[in-house]
């Protein structure tokens, strides 16, 4: 095929949406795959559960792993007050170039600060290139062997602080197994799971949210 899927979103986001509109954006995207080609946004069930998080959280500062189209960050900036920040690394260049299109089109880009590179590689330079004291909320959503190694670097950088939320999407689906073990069994951790479907399809799966209560 001569375009990828994530130049097909993009375009449906520009035939479909209205600039500066992201609501617009994220229907343009969930309708698209889920009446023409199945895609890895996190979709409009799920998106429902990361929008409530997010207001209830009402974070300064977030860090998204994992944008691939910029669907989950479109949802996330739109809900966020003036002077608050979505920081969203990803490592797959073409993602990115597609990504910030469509964060673009949504009229957020003042609010999205997109880093292309490996989460491993960032994240200890998060401090210093962003000055960032501590992360809010942490989405992931990246390579789902990542969560785990990527939670515990985040905790010795000193970015996850008590109150610190994490959000996992795909802990059924693909599975995060490590990861949840983790956090359900660490004293450092208070979370619970929001059962819910895999995006576009009836397959469980679902987010977890663990909250750091400090050392
Ligand atoms: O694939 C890279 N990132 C996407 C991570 N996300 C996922 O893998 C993901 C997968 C699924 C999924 C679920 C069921 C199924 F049958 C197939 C896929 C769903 C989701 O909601 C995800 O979030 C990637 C590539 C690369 O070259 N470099 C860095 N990252
Ligand atoms: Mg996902």
């Amino acid at each position: 095929t001569r375009t990828s899927r994530p130049q097909r979103i993009l375009k449906a986001v520009q035939r479909k949406a209205t600039v500066g509109d992201p609501q617009s954006v994220i229907t343009a995207i969930d309708h698209f795959c889920r009446h023409r080609e199945w895609a890895m946004n996190v979709g409009d069930e799920k998106g429902s559960i990361l929008d409530s998080v997010v207001n209830e959280v009402s974070p300064v500062t977030v860090l998204e792993l994992g944008t691939y189209c910029g669907y989950s960050t479109v949802r996330i900036a739109r809900l966020l007050p003036p002077g608050a920040c979505v920081i969203t690394l990803e490592f797959n260049p073409d993602y990115a170039a597609i990504a910030r299109q469509v964060i673009k089109w949504s009229g957020l880009e003042d609010k999205v600060q997109l880093v292309e590179g490996a989460s491993g590689d960032w994240i200890p330079w998060m401090k210093e290139h962003f000055g960032v004291q501590a992360f809010d909320l942490v989405f992931l959503d990246h390579w789902k062997e990542r969560y785990l190694p990527d939670t515990k670097l985040l905790e010795e950088c000193g970015l996850i602080q008590k109150g610190t939320v994490l959000l996992a999407d795909n802990v059924i689906c693909p599975g995060t197994p490590d990861y949840l073990e983790y956090v359900r069994n660490s004293p450092h951790y208070n979370s619970q799971y929001y059962r819910s479907h895999l995006e576009y399809t009836k397959a469980e799966d679902g987010l977890e949210k663990s909250v750091f209560l400090g050392y």
